[in-house]
């Protein structure tokens, strides 16, 4: 379902120095440097398979769910989602996925959240018949009916959360990629998002691949774990093979378990 190799891509970015004369000195000589977010990125994931993508911040999982999604175009590489080059075929390309970023919103920000939705099938050319069966589901499967008719700027961010994953998936797509979808959530919000995806991926067979921090999202959803640090792939495995991985793992949580195995791979 996703084939990835050998993806690489880098940012120049432009180097400041800190002060009035360093940026004086900038503005007639720029120095650069180059960030190489991904680095060699290969694997692949089956149908159906639900996927924990995972690593400290900066490691390049959000430069992979965008390359993944047709948002970035790699330097270097292949990809293949559904058959697909997310970045070449962008119009057939989402029509198969949904995307979901914790951190950012794909709902219209002052109108009601059901006009968002309307926007949306429009956008994807949901046939009508469609649209409504996915609404009914997903209103009744994520308790939305109180928040249909709210702007989205009046949404807690947990009530935000469960409305940008119908979003998502008002189109039926069938893979799902979501960067930090709990971030922030209180626990009550988290074990509701999780619920759902697990019954989503239980029900739909969609394939998810999820981006967190959070090990609880990994413990309660992935049967696979891949470990990325520095733009590159560390791990692919199982939770267990994480805490083998990790050196010294007597009686240690799951966090310090992470925190271990990032010292050891000096990333
Ligand atoms: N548009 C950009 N321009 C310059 N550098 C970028 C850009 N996007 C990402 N980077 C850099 O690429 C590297 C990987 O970033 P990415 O957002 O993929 O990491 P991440 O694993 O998602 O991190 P986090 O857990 O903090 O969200 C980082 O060093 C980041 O600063």
């Amino acid at each position: 379902m996703i084939e990835v190799s050998h993806l690489r891509k880098t940012f120049r970015v432009a180097k400041r120095n800190a002060g009035f004369s360093q940026a004086l000195k900038a503005l007639f000589h720029r120095e650069y440097e180059e960030i190489h977010a991904l680095d060699g990125v290969s694997f692949s994931i089956g149908e159906g398979e639900m996927v924990g993508y995972i690593g400290p911040n900066g490691a390049g999982k959000s430069s992979t769910i965008k390359v993944l999604s047709g948002i970035l175009t790699p330097d270097s590489g292949e990809c293949l989602v559904d058959g697909q080059v997310p970045w070449k075929d962008r119009v057939n390309h989402v029509r198969q996925i949904g995307v979901v970023f914790g951190q950012r919103s794909q709902l219209w920000w002052d109108v009601p959240v059901i006009d968002s939705f309307e926007l949306l099938k429009e956008i994807y050319a949901v046939p009508e018949d469609l649209y409504r069966k996915n609404l009914s589901e997903l209103t009744e499967l994520l308790s939305l009916s109180e928040l249909l008719r709210t702007p989205t700027r009046q949404l807690s961010l947990g009530q935000r959360m469960r409305c940008e994953m119908a979003a998502s998936l008002l189109h039926s797509p069938r893979i799902l990629f979501l960067d930090e979808p709990t971030i922030g959530l209180d626990a009550v919000s988290k074990l509701a998002v999780r619920d759902f995806i697990k019954q989503l991926n239980r029900e739909h067979k969609t394939t998810v691949i999820l981006t967190t921090h959070d090990m609880q999202d990994i413990e309660a959803l992935a049967s696979r774990v891949l470990l990325i640090g520095k733009g590159r792939i560390l791990l692919d495995g199982t939770l267990e093979d994480i805490r083998l991985a990790s050196s010294g793992d007597g009686g240690k949580n799951i966090d310090e378990t992470l925190a271990q195995l990032y010292k050891q791979y000096e990333i």
